[in-house]
């Protein structure tokens, strides 16, 4: 999978993005998300592949294994190369999202790839225990979804950086660990809990980085975006 910094395209019309991507020259690997997918649909999809780039669909699907399957099968028509969902839906669930997916790629495309979502890098350990009354500690939960995830037969999860490693060790080198709360040294965090710099992710082995506000906020977003993937480099 392309290993550019995936640039979180957290804008909310399709008239933003163009305006947004038409200041790159380069091909690009963004994440389209629910603001932008519930406000335009499919139809952005469409628009932004026209412009040559690569898609990561953040829906996070989280449902009885039945729905997600029938989901799955008509975002696989869409043509993105990556999807996620919810690891907290259970082991049925995420097969049956793998299920859909193959089921609905068109014959001749390349499937996308299924990632899920273990503890959100919102989340710190104290709200995870107080809140979902999960009374481990969140490396040991992000660890057991991951595990669960890839018995399930699916290609990564979503964690924060600081659980990439532990991930490594459990489930290979190869399982994708899809890393967001990206920040650049001294920037602010926001809403985010679980943050890191684009160096130390790849020096954890992430294996792609998720990038939004400290791209799409800076002043320069192109300058922004050439800065963390110097400072990422990749980790293919
Ligand atoms: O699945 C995701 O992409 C995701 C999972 C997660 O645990 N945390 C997380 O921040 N994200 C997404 O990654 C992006 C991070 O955006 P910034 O915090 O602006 O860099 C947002 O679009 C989130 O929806």
């Amino acid at each position: 999978m392309n290993t550019n910094p995936i640039i979180a395209l957290d804008l909310s019309s399709k008239v933003e993005v163009i305006e947004f991507l038409e200041q790159f020259n380069e091909k690009l690997f963004v994440k389209v998300g629910m603001e932008l997918y519930y406000q335009e649909g499919p139809a952005i999809i469409q628009t932004i592949k026209e412009m040559g780039h690569d898609i990561f669909l953040d829906l996070k699907l989280h449902d009885i294994p039945n729905t997600v399957k029938s989901a799955m099968k008509g975002l696989a028509k869409l043509g993105v190369n990556l999807v996620n969902v919810h690891a907290a839906g259970g082991s049925q669930m995420m097969q049956a999202a793998m299920e859909g997916l193959i089921e609905g790629t068109p014959v001749g495309q390349e499937r996308p790839a299924l990632i899920a979502v273990t503890q959100l890098t919102s989340t710190t350990e104290e709200q995870m225990q107080k809140e979902q009354n999960i009374l481990t500690s969140l490396d040991a939960s992000v660890i057991n979804y991951a595990v669960l995830a890839k018995e399930a037969g699916l290609d990564g999860v979503v964690c924060s950086v600081l659980e990439a490693k532990g991930i490594e060790e459990a489930c290979g080198k190869t399982f994708f660990k899809v890393t967001p709360g990206i920040r650049l040294a001294g920037g602010e965090s926001h809403d985010q809990k679980r943050v890191a710099t684009p160096d130390f992710a790849k020096s954890e082995g992430s294996t792609q980085i998720v990038v939004g506000r400290a791209i799409t906020k800076a002043e320069n977003p192109v300058e922004a975006y050439h800065t963390v993937q110097q400072l990422w480099g990749g980790n293919a």
